[in-house]
């Protein structure tokens, strides 16, 4: 008799849509059981230190970012979050706003709001402007996941990463002087490098690209909200690619 390996994907469940993730993760396991049949998966809420301490992996879901980071201060959890992501045995996965919370600095931070660092990037919040404030497009990002040609990205009121920083940290860079910007208070360095997996080319009316995808070794951040477009391929490919690499490799 082979005994299958337990694995456990924790989405964070302070705020935002956290549901809607673990219902993908559950469905798309259940419809490839010949890809999983070695694993246990168990899909679970995170709230507290005790739901964290049992994760191999962290999803952290869109929603509002200063929410997240309130409740987590509040709730004692930012602690525990920094050294998590620290981890690079775990994999984490920060959508929209989960993006926003994993990045080393923020241009747009409301007072008090804290980020967990993680991804050496700077990201501006609600990057997209009034008009464009919720989008749907369809995306070719078979680059990075075999045969997805054709990913129906939501974005709402989505972030963009504006710059990836230097490794390691130069003070001169970190624009910490000017107000609104928010820094991690995390001392945990992130030293893979940054992937930049996509971006909307010439998107805005100078013609910049807009990086909407990064993958800095165990973290992954993407602008949009895979859990709302009705196609498991991007959480396929985190299992894949990130849960299942780093599981057995720890
Ligand atoms: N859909 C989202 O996650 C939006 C993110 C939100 N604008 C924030 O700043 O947190």
């Amino acid at each position: 008799m082979t005994t299958s390996k337990s694995v456990v994907i924790g989405v964070l469940a302070l705020q935002g849509a956290f549901r809607e993730h673990i219902a993908y993760f559950n469905e798309l396991i259940q419809q490839n059981p010949n890809d999983y049949a070695d694993y246990e998966f168990n899909i679970i809420e995170v709230k507290t230190k005790e739901d964290l301490s049992q994760c191999d992996s962290l999803v952290i879901p869109g929603g509002e970012s200063t929410s997240i980071s309130y409740i987590a201060e509040r709730t004692h959890l930012l602690p525990h979050l920094y050294e998590f992501i620290a981890d690079e045995s775990k994999s984490v996965w920060g959508t929209c706003a989960g993006m926003i919370f994993l990045s080393r600095q923020l241009l747009n931070g409301k007072l008090n709001q804290k980020i967990l660092g993680g991804l050496n990037v700077e990201v501006s919040r609600n990057a997209f402007g009034r008009q464009l404030n919720s989008f749907e497009q369809p995306l070719d990002f078979s680059s990075f996941i075999p045969g997805c040609t054709n990913f129906p990205t939501v974005f709402i009121r989505a972030p963009v990463v504006t710059r990836i920083l230097s490794n390691p940290v130069h003070s001169q860079e970190e624009d910490h002087h000017k107000q609104g910007v928010i820094m991690t208070e995390n001392p945990y360095v992130n030293n893979a490098s940054v992937e930049v997996l996509y971006s909307l080319k010439n998107y805005d009316s100078q013609d910049h690209d807009l990086i909407v995808a990064v993958k800095q070794g165990h973290i992954l951040g993407i602008s949009f909200h895979p859990e709302l477009a009705g196609d498991y391929s991007f959480h396929k490919w985190f299992i894949d690619e990130f849960v299942l690499k780093r599981k057995v490799h720890s």
